[in-house]
């Protein structure tokens, strides 16, 4: 076969039913895929030697350039590339290289300083692309240069993984592209993945994903980028994973409130009232570990599903009043929850907190015409509702034997649609 010229990359974004910032601290979180909301990059083979990545979901109007030849291979110690691909082991997170890129990033902007300045999340965005080609270069690849497009339908620094979705996409074009892993076999879905051994393709990207998150958020606890990796719906601990399958037949509301925030400093929060009151703060996160634990258990019980859902909404209002005690939460998350309450329905903030979006459960009895009413309510206040099931692919690829034009790609309403001929990883 020619070599490719081309990789399109999709991988989900997810969404925390319990257990977000006590994850961090090694706590058990229980989380999903969310299948339709999804990160889509176009890897596209240059002859030029350049580096182009276009992020117009920041903002970006103009793509960001930069020869391979100004990046600071040196700073790559030569082991931690192909020697850790097959390792289990985490791997080594390179401060010195990250420092390096900081003014390299800034010159990607040089053709275009006139008409664009690029702000700190543009910035971290391409500090996470820039990490991972000079780690993963090695000379293994018939490419000089790559044209890169990212596009999402998920909304970003909103608590649903746009971070870790970006970051996996990078990941697995980049690993492809770069000679590290085979483009897969198989069309068949991997939701039912029983994460796979330390030296498969799957590995290799979850933890490429796990060092970008870091670039993006300091210290992730790496339940994202797995999810959004494997797909599914899982119990996490410590980096461990069990399927969860009860999770993925609950059906659930999103809410955006449009406040921004980031991650890094919702984080950074929860840790400095930990280091100040570690005999307040820890208990709080064995309480919240309580939840996933009990919601592990009440899946497992074989009671009846409005039972079921009886406890779930408790658990939710339990993990929400925790969290607000961590000084995560905010006004319009209050809001939210207000206005679904008047529905009788139960809400939690969900991902970091600050802002960002709200899970709603929506027990079996919920009507569509009840769903209806509620969606409208917060629209009129000016909140954005996500409907998508919970669990499904993690990340998927197309190769070059599919034809991908990039006009197509930025233009379609529906890229996973669009095309066809999704490839799984093992
Ligand atoms: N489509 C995208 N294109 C480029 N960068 C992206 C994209 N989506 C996310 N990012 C990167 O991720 C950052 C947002 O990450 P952050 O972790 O704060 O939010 P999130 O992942 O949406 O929420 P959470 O981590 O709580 O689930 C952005 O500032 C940007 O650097
Ligand atoms: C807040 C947090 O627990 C979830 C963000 O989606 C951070 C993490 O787990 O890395
Ligand atoms: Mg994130």
């Amino acid at each position: 076969m020619s070599s490719p010229t081309h990789y399109l990359i999709s991988a989900p974004g997810k969404v925390i039913l319990f257990g977000e910032h006590a994850v961090v601290y090694g706590k058990t979180a229980i989380a999903g895929s969310l299948d339709g909301l999804r990160t889509y990059v176009l890897f596209e083979k240059r002859e030029d030697g350049l580096l182009e990545l276009n992020l117009p979901k920041l903002g970006l109007h103009l793509p960001l350039l930069w020869p391979t030849s100004a990046l600071p291979y040196s700073k790559v110690a030569a082991v931690s590339k192909v020697a850790d691909n097959n390792s289990s082991q985490e791997l080594a997170f390179n401060e010195e290289l990250l420092k390096e890129l900081k003014p390299i990033v800034l010159d990607g902007n040089v053709k275009n300083k006139d008409i664009q300045e690029i702000n700190e999340f543009q910035q971290i965005a391409a500090s996470v692309f820039l990490y991972l080609y000079t780690s993963l270069e090695d000379k293994q690849t018939s490419w000089n240069g790559m044209t890169v497009h990212v596009i999402s339908n998920l909304p970003v620094g909103a608590g649903l993984g746009s971070s870790a979705s970006y970051s996996v996409c990078l990941a697995t074009g980049l690993l492809l592209v770069l000679g590290h892993i085979p483009i897969p076999n198989s069309n068949e879905g991997n939701t039912d993945s029983s994460f796979s051994g330390s030296s498969s393709p799957m590995n290799l990207i979850n933890r490429w994903a796990f060092q970008a998150e870091k670039v993006i958020h300091g210290t992730p606890s790496g339940i994202d980028n797995a999810v959004s990796t494997y797909g599914g719906a899982v119990s996490f601990t410590k980096g461990e994973m069990e399927n969860v399958i009860g999770f993925q037949l609950l059906r659930f509301l999103l809410t955006s409130t449009k406040v921004p925030r980031d991650t890094r400093a919702q984080v950074a929060k929860v840790r400095v009232l930990y280091d100040k009151y570690p005999h307040i703060v820890d208990p709080i996160f064995e309480a919240i570990e309580g939840i996933s634990l009990s919601f592990n258990e009440i899946v497992n019980s074989g009671a009846s599903q409005s039972e079921l859902n009886k406890k779930f909404e408790e658990l939710i209002d339990l993990n929400h009043y925790l969290l607000n005690s961590l000084g995560v939460g905010h006004s319009s998350i209050d809001r939210v929850r207000e206005i679904t309450a008047q529905h009788s329905l139960h809400s939690k903030l969900t991902g970091a907190g600050g802002g960002g979006c709200v899970l709603t459960l929506l027990r079996d009895d919920v009507t569509s015409d009840e769903i209806t009413k509620v969606k409208s309510a917060l629209a009129t206040l000016g909140f954005e509702c996500f409907e998508t099931q919970v669990g499904g692919n993690g990340v998927s690829v197309i190769d070059s034997s599919v034809t991908i034009s990039k006009q197509e790609f930025l233009s379609s309403e529906n890229v996973q649609q669009h095309f066809s001929g999704w490839k799984h990883f093992t």
